[in-house]
């Protein structure tokens, strides 16, 4: 099988694209693509892997035909068109963890260099200058930070403002108590009553209805003469206009900031002022943090072209890992039966009934459903159905899907049961490593472990059939590698099931449902 592309359309550490062919994708890497360029290169590609820069939009998702996952290097996805992705079953997920740190450390680099005029510095030493008296600056320590949202980033630069001895202020409504007070920050729940406060104001918010704008003029006005604001967060969440006005008014003594409107930003009401400390979003630009963002996105990128879970999905309820142990070895055999299913009849079905029995029975089975459909549908090549889209395809198709569990798994640990407008098939997991075993099909209890080939024999019981089969396929060359003989004595029927190896043509079959009497049903199964 050729090997799954993936495109890489941003600066991705050589450790990421490292992973990602060490699991056997084949890796592009094609920086500053623009828009039109990006949708006639995607539709070549199984997975897309990008940072903060690459806009993902509807257009194209839809042109991207074989997508089915998006990595996102970093933390936040705000470029991609996730309810496209979504209506598409593509995961979109991003590696959450991986520049907080960074980020934090940005924010304490950003106030430092405002303190203490350190690019301005800098840059009259490079001009030959040695000015000691004009970059006089303050120090951090005993100063009053406010801190506006508590989460990850907020939180670390909480603790290291803490180290240099500042007083730390914060605002987050949905940040608790407790955890405010082990950051050591006192929390006000009024914007208003704590920007008089602040010697330092930093935000590290999402950007949302809410926050964009929470800063302009009324705000600037209210705070100390001679605040410093940093923002490594999302533009917009400062007023950038209004930022210029009360830097030329002397009111605000500096500001760092690390993200723009539009980025890449070249020019800005900002630009003109020394004291605003300007960085091109370079956060997360460090050697640790890419590595990371690097080879986490690869892992999750290559877990969903696989089929298995990502755990970091945006666009898909994550699932605890007690219960990922305990349903996910199960994921790939639901979607063998599903396609099972699907070849023994040849319509969607209108019903479908899964029932998870023994240790199964008391967890959530949505991931088994979804591994159902994709058998279902996909063999049927009328959808892509992965975890993200399970559902929406179920009730495209018109599918009215229920789930039972019992806690009797009839001798087994669990098992899986999957009934399809009737027709009925079940599974049992031995252990992983030995896969999964179907034990029951049409009401006939078996023990088989399908392979590829398989054909599948219902007919009225009578001495003499399974010779017939067998001297048939002998003569075709086809091998029988496992065969497995199950009756019902009640109705005088059998089924066999025979896994086979070789070429099963038209040819082949018209002679087995010719040479084979009473034959109600023949069905030919590939997986
Ligand atoms: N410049 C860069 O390279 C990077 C920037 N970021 C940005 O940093 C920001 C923070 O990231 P994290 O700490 O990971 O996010 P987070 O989700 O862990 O924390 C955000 C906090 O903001 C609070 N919050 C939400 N709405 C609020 C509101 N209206 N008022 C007050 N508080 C509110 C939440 O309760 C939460 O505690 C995000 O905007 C993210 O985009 C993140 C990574 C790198
Ligand atoms: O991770 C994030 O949210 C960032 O903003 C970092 O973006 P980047 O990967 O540096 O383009």
């Amino acid at each position: 099988m050729a090997a799954k592309k993936v495109l890489v359309t941003e600066k991705v550490a050589d450790a990421g694209l490292e992973a990602l062919r060490d699991r056997g994708l084949e890796v592009d890497v094609r920086l500053d693509m623009t828009p039109e360029e990006l949708i006639a290169t995607i539709p070549d590609y199984d997975a897309l892997v990008i940072r903060s820069a690459t806009k993902v939009s509807r257009d194209v998702i839809e042109a991207a035909e074989k997508l089915r996952v998006i990595g996102r290097a970093g933390v936040v996805v705000d470029s991609v068109d996730l309810d496209a992705a979504t209506e598409r079953g593509i995961i979109v997920c991003n590696a959450p963890t991986s520049n907080l740190v960074s980020a934090a450390e940005h924010t304490m680099a950003l106030m430092l260099a405002c303190a203490r005029n350190i690019a301005q510095a800098n840059a009259s030493m490079h001009e030959g200058k040695w000015e000691r008296n004009r970059f006089v600056g303050t120090e951090l320590y005993e100063k009053t930070l406010a801190i506006f949202g508590l989460g990850r980033i907020g939180g670390l630069v909480a603790e290291r403002a803490k180290a240099f001895g500042m007083k730390l202020i914060g605002y987050d409504p949905y940040c608790s108590p407790g955890r405010a007070e082990q950051l050591g920050v006192t929390l006000y729940d009024d914007v208003e009553a704590i920007l008089p406060l602040a010697d330092f104001v930093t935000v590290h918010l999402p950007k949302t209805k809410e926050t964009i704008g929470m800063f302009g003029p009324d705000q600037f006005a209210r705070m100390k003469d001679g605040v410093i604001l940093i923002n490594t967060a999302r533009a917009g969440i400062y007023n950038v206009d209004s930022l210029a006005d009360f830097l030329a008014a002397g009111k605000i003594g500096a500001v760092g900031l690390d993200v723009f409107q539009d980025e890449p930003c070249a020019e800005s009401p900002l630009h003109e002022f020394e004291n605003a400390i300007l960085t091109p979003h370079l956060s997360a630009s460090t050697v640790e943090a890419q590595r990371r963002a690097g080879v986490q996105t690869a892992e999750y990128v290559a877990a969903g072209l696989d089929g298995s879970i990502v755990p970091t999905a945006l666009n898909m309820a994550p699932l605890p890992p007690e219960v990922m142990d305990a349903v996910g070895p199960y994921v790939p055999a639901c979607q063998m039966m599903g396609s099972i299913l699907a070849q023994m009849d040849g319509e969607i079905p209108q019903y479908l009934k899964l029932t998870a029995a023994g240790s199964l029975s008391t967890v959530d089975l949505s991931i088994l459903v979804a591994g159902t459909l994709k058998g279902l549908l996909s063999y049927k090549r009328v959808a892509m159905v992965t975890p993200v889209n399970a559902e929406s395809m179920a009730k495209r198709h018109g599918i009215k899907v229920e789930t039972l569990s019992h806690a009797d798994a009839e001798g087994y640990a669990s098992a899986v049961s999957i009934v399809a407008d009737g027709t009925e098939i079940a599974c049992t997991l031995a252990d992983e490593a030995h896969g999964a075993r179907l034990v029951s099909l049409l009401g006939y209890k078996l023990d088989i472990a399908p392979a590829g080939q398989s054909l599948v024999f219902e007919y009225e019981d009578a001495p003499g059939r399974v010779g017939v089969i067998g001297t048939i396929l002998g003569e075709q060359g086809i091998n029988i590698t496992t065969m497995q003989i199950c009756t019902k004595p009640d109705e005088q029927r059998a089924l066999v099931y025979v896994n086979v190896e070789g070429a099963v043509d038209d040819t082949v079959l018209a002679e087995l449902r010719e040479g084979v009497s009473g034959l109600a049903n023949l069905w030919y199964i590939r997986l």
